[in-house]
């Protein structure tokens, strides 16, 4: 893992142009070989969960698997659950400090998805959890199958599409959540998986969040 991640290339950032939204894309931010490690280790070693939200009255498996880890204690609330994180492995901790300094700013915790395959996704929804924050800082790491990444604006007719791949890293800040929504749609031809890492900064004392699968 230290010595995989110490040959990232030097990196080609380019700013995706949106209106009232601050994103930038890191492509192939860690090489085909550190990203497949890396995914391999995070299969292995972490505690992915199968999280149920209750939807329309019924408890519902949504579709990836998830896990939490963070600074010690940090509590994180999710669909009427409050769930304290998981302590950084090395491996974490050495990823959260890497984009600390792509990002020049701080994370205390990250959320990882796991999607199985292309009947796995997320639905649309904005990073708006009143805990972080007004202008969140989200730094996402993409590993495994490549996957499309659809933006659209809330009030305005624009939208926008990414193909995130392995090792691709995309930062969304300032208004980005304010202003426009994110999903991960199912691609059910697709048979590989893939997973992705989102770095935050949670200040629990904001509030108790809201999040649908
Ligand atoms: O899987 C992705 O690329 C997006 C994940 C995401 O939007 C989230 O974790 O909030
Ligand atoms: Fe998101």
């Amino acid at each position: 893992m230290q010595q995989t991640l110490a040959f990232q290339s030097a990196v080609a950032q380019t700013q995706v142009p949106l209106p009232d939204a601050d994103v930038q894309y890191f492509p192939r931010w860690l090489a085909d070989d550190a990203a497949e490690q890396l995914k391999i280790e995070l299969q292995q070693q972490l505690d992915w969960r199968q999280d149920q939200i209750r939807l329309f009255g019924r408890m519902v498996a949504i579709p990836r698997l998830q896990a939490w880890y963070g600074d010690a204690g940090l509590r994180y609330s999710y669909s009427g659950l409050s769930l304290t994180a998981n302590p950084w492995t090395a491996n974490l901790q050495q990823l959260r400090e890497q984009m600390q300094q792509l990002c020049e700013c701080r994370f205390n915790a990250v959320l990882l998805n796991w999607y199985r395959d292309g009947q796995d996704s997320m639905g649309w929804h904005s990073d708006d959890e009143a805990e972080l924050g007004e202008q969140p800082v989200i730094a996402s790491l993409s590993l495994g199958q490549p996957r499309r990444f659809m933006l659209r604006h809330k009030s305005e007719p624009a939208s926008h599409e990414l193909a995130l791949g392995a090792g691709d890293v995309l930062v969304m800040r300032g208004d980005t959540q304010r202003y426009w929504q994110h999903q991960v749609p199912k691609q059910r031809q697709l048979a590989g998986d893939r997973i992705n890492l989102t770095f935050r900064y949670i200040d629990s004392a904001l509030a108790v969040s809201k999040r649908l699968g």
